[in-house]
């Protein structure tokens, strides 16, 4: 028997309306394959929503994404805006807001590395071989929620980092939970040595810890951790950490999976599951129809798995990447100069090999 399942689709910005169709494309024919009813709508966001209504979320796309049982979304951001950041209204804040309003405060960011694409990273290939990180990125709290001001004279300027103990209690619990299912080894980033936020975020895990005695706790300070990650990535298991930490650490992340077109992400809490790429709008190749969709396709898989509970579909999905990799296709972010029998293809010509290798 079939599942019924509403999405909603936020393209985005930049390289987020070229990816996106592809990890739409990639549900779409799972559910002809598999007799699924998935029923499709679409949503603005970002600069593209600003452009229309002078509104980074629109009141409709929030509407849809409370009614919907999952959002596949791509990436918000404009040059303009970054370039500008007198700018008042900038389409960061739509995304921010869906992720508060829809209380998704807790981001995963699955960092595997594909066998094909060993010799893609900038790091050697011993160091990396077996790397299996789940990052548990805090989403609706710290710096990016924390009061903002700006002195009269413009000449200070301050973002509160906060953070509530049951914001902390949440998250940890559900890392805790993910370890015990993996490798049991839980290693959680902080800067306790320095910030009041960081010491009550290590005092309330500490204390969930105990919750969880076959679970190995580490504890480490985010700069020793952004070192750690590519000096021996393997050591970790479940990363658990703050919402700026957590930005910081899975881009550098990226590099053990070869690139960031190819890590994706589940934001869950509260309500609806909200599954995107890790990367932005990438203004540098966007309209070119080079960036990678595997981060969008894989974040579909995210979405067939942990909001419809679809394991095997989800592995169908996973499984036709590996094999497209097998069959030497890359976009260029992950072609290998040194590699003769590499096919270097653009955004198109790669989710097409994904969906042939679905069928
Ligand atoms: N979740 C989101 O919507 C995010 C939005 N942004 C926004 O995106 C804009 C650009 O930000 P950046 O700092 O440049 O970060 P970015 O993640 O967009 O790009 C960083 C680098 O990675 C490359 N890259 C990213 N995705 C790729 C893909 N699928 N295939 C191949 N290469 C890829 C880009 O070409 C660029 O060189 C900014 O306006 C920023 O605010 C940034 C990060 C996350
Ligand atoms: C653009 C930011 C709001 C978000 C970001 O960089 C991210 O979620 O990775
Ligand atoms: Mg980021």
């Amino acid at each position: 028997m079939g599942v019924d399942k509403k999405i909603l689709v936020i393209p985005g910005d930049g390289i987020g309306q070229e990816v996106t169709a592809w990890g739409q494309k990639v549900l779409e024919t799972i559910a002809v394959n598999y007799k699924h009813n998935f029923v499709f709508e679409e949503g603005i966001m970002g600069h593209v929503a600003i452009e229309a209504t002078g509104n980074p979320l629109p009141d409709e796309t929030l509407d849809k994404a409370r009614k919907s049982d999952a959002i596949l979304f791509g990436a918000i951001g404009h040059a303009k805006y970054d370039n500008d950041p007198t700018l008042k209204v900038r389409p960061e804040q739509g995304l921010l807001k869906i992720r508060k309003e829809l209380g998704l405060y807790a981001n995963l960011r699955p960092i595997k590395l594909f066998d094909e694409l060993l010799e893609a990273s900038s790091i050697k290939p011993e160091i990396l071989r077996g790397a299996d990180i789940l990052f548990f990125r805090e989403l609706t709290g710290d710096v990016y929620f924390g009061e903002k001001k700006r002195s009269e004279d413009r000449n200070t300027a301050s973002d509160l980092m906060i953070y509530h103990r049951y914001e902390v209690e949440r998250i940890a619990r559900k890392a805790y939970e993910a370890a015990r299912s993996r490798r049991k080894k839980l290693c959680s980033v902080d800067k306790a040595n320095v910030l009041e936020a960081s010491r009550l975020w290590r005092e309330v895990v500490q204390e969930i810890a105990k919750e969880y005695p076959d679970v190995e706790t580490e504890h480490m300070f985010i700069d020793n951790a952004a070192m750690q990650l590519v000096k021996d990535p393997k050591r970790f298991d479940v990363v658990l950490t703050a919402n700026l930490f957590g930005d910081i650490l899975t881009d550098e992340a990226s590099q053990i999976a070869g690139s960031m077109g190819m890590l994706a992400s589940a934001s869950v809490g509260d309500s609806t599951g909200f599954y995107e790429p890790i990367h932005g709008s990438a203004h540098d190749i966007a309209g070119k129809g080079i960036a990678n969709p595997l981060a969008s396709i894989l974040s579909a898989a995210l979405m067939l798995d942990i909001s419809f509970g679809l394991k095997t579909e989800s592995l169908r999905v996973i499984k036709a990447v590996e094999a497209t990799l097998k069959q030497g296709f890359r976009t260029m972010d992950i072609a290998n100069k040194h590699t003769e029998n590499h096919f270097v293809m653009g955004t198109d010509a790669m989710g097409a090999k994904v969906l042939e290798n679905l069928s």
